[in-house]
């Protein structure tokens, strides 16, 4: 699926946090780095509108994110930096089933879908278990099932191994290889984006470098070196 910056911007109160952005991106694995605060979360914000651009315009699968905001929001899955945080309902299965409860699906639908993205990620076992009571590791997983089961063509992930250890870091890693899904993942972990096809480097609001991932994080060593 493409996505379309259109001399997209973002100003927060007056101050600008992204400066004019113009590029499509239609690649299955891209990743985003940059230093804290280089506009990274607002310019994946913007992909499923959470963010509206303050100039310009952002197309996902053609759908304006502002035009036509429901519609491209449903193009879109997104993990934030705390994913514990959108865990909606206490039991995993239950939170994973919310998602579908609105689509007008009947029960046995809903069960059976759930029992399925519980069991592509390797976690039936923690149907019944509280989300709070998650390991980071398990809470990354539950999150990604909660999200992709509603059926979204693109996944951001927004440092989805922070606060993991090395364990969890490779099982999310492998993970996010084998999603069929088109993904966009900001990170501070820049092994995870060994393989990507192109990596976005953003500097001060502006995309700095854009590259296969070896030549984007030495421009991104070389901006943090400064
Ligand atoms: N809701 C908001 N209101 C005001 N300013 C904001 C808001 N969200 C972000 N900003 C500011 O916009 C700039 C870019 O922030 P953004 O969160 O996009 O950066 P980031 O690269 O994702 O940072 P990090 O790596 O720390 O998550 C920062 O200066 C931040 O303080």
């Amino acid at each position: 699926m493409d996505i379309v910056f259109t001399a997209a911007t973002v100003s927060y109160a007056g101050r600008v946090a992204l400066h004019p952005l113009s590029l499509t991106l239609s690649e299955r694995r891209i990743g985003v780095v940059g230093l804290n605060g280089s506009g990274k979360t607002t310019m994946a914000r913007l992909i499923n509108g959470l963010v509206k651009p303050s100039g310009g315009a952002v197309t996902v699968d053609g759908l304006d994110t502002v035009k036509d905001e429901e519609a491209a929001r449903g193009k879109t899955g997104f993990i934030f930096q705390n994913p514990q945080h959108q865990m909606i309902l206490p039991i995993l299965a239950e939170d994973i089933a919310f998602g579908l409860k609105n689509r007008g699906l009947d029960k046995a639908e809903i069960a059976a879908r759930t029992a399925a993205i519980l069991e592509r990620f390797g976690i039936s076992h923690l149907a019944r278990r509280r989300v709070h009571e998650l390991s980071g590791g398990e809470t990354q997983l539950g999150a990604i099932a909660s999200v992709l089961v509603t059926g979204p063509k693109l996944l951001i992930l927004d440092e989805p191994t922070n606060q993991l250890d090395l364990r969890n870091r490779a099982l999310i890693a492998r993970t996010i290889a084998g999603l069929p899904e088109q993904v966009l993942v900001i990170s501070h972990d820049l092994p995870l984006l060994d393989g990507f096809d192109r990596v976005l480097v953003f500097h001060e609001g502006r995309l700095a470098a854009d590259a296969p991932p070896a030549q984007a994080i030495r421009a991104y060593r070389e901006i943090a070196a400064c």
